[in-house]
């Protein structure tokens, strides 16, 4: 079931399209981005994680934007969020087809040429960033946007879902780089994690920035191609 979006006049037109669509409570995001493995990973409890962050997402009126693929993860996340009838835009380079989507396609899945341009594109279209368990592809996605924060080229939230502790090891080692005088306690403060989907979303929904964005970047050039404007009302 795809959302309509209210036109002009339409005041509270959407609010009854989303109750109608079993939607709990209208979100501050409209799409978010899900970083995950290309694999299922070894306990179930991973996949059972990206079957409930999918239908979280549903549960709240968000849509979905990834990496395209129909294997690990990526699959079984992408395919929770179509089931519960909402959006799901897959991006994906043309060379990677082939090896990522095996499965067949679901959703609307946008061809780009490499990887920068499919990391530029996702970060473009989502208000907020998860990361599940996965490797060294999650973990390049997940710093990356990050380290955008940081430099204050934008302010989207980003969730890491805990499943089973899988990233406790890189949290202490966040916690170690803080100590260590690394990292400051506000850039500490960009991740925000949690060991179940539900409660992630609820501390994504409260998050305030604590960054600055303190570079003056040239509007023409639009680094990394993170939308400036947010076209869903989320700070950017
Ligand atoms: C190679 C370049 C950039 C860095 N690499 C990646 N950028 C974007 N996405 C990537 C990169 N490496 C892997 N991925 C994808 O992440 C997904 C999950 O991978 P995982 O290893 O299973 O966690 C998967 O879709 C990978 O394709 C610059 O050209």
């Amino acid at each position: 079931m795809e959302r309509r979006v209210a036109m002009e006049g339409e005041k509270g037109m959407e609010c009854t399209m989303e109750a109608a669509a079993g939607v709990e409570k209208a979100s501050r995001f409209r799409r978010i981005c899900v970083f995950c493995g290309s694999q299922c990973g070894k306990k179930a409890s991973y996949q059972e994680a990206a079957i409930e962050l999918g239908k979280e997402l549903v549960k709240n009126g968000i849509d979905l934007v990834y990496g395209g693929g129909s294997i690990g993860l990526m699959g079984l996340v992408s395919h929770a969020v179509h089931d519960g009838g909402r959006h799901v835009l897959g991006v994906i380079p043309k060379s990677l087809m082939p090896k990522e989507l095996t499965g067949g396609t679901i959703g609307e899945v946008r061809a780009v040429s490499d990887m920068h341009e499919r990391k530029a594109e996702m970060a473009r279209q989502a208000d907020a960033f998860i990361a599940l368990p996965g490797g060294y592809g999650t973990l390049e996605e997940l710093l990356e946007v990050i380290t955008c924060a940081q430099l204050g080229i934008h302010k989207k939230p980003v969730g890491l879902l805990n499943v089973d502790g899988f990233y406790n090891s890189l949290l202490s080692f966040l916690d170690m780089a803080v100590d260590e005088g690394f990292i400051s306690q506000a850039a500490r403060h960009i991740i925000i994690s949690s060991h179940s989907a539900k409660e992630l979303m609820g501390k994504l929904e409260e998050y305030v920035p604590e960054y600055e964005c303190t570079l003056v970047w040239d509007a023409e050039k639009k680094p990394l191609n993170f939308a400036t404007e947010p076209e869903s009302g989320v700070a950017s």
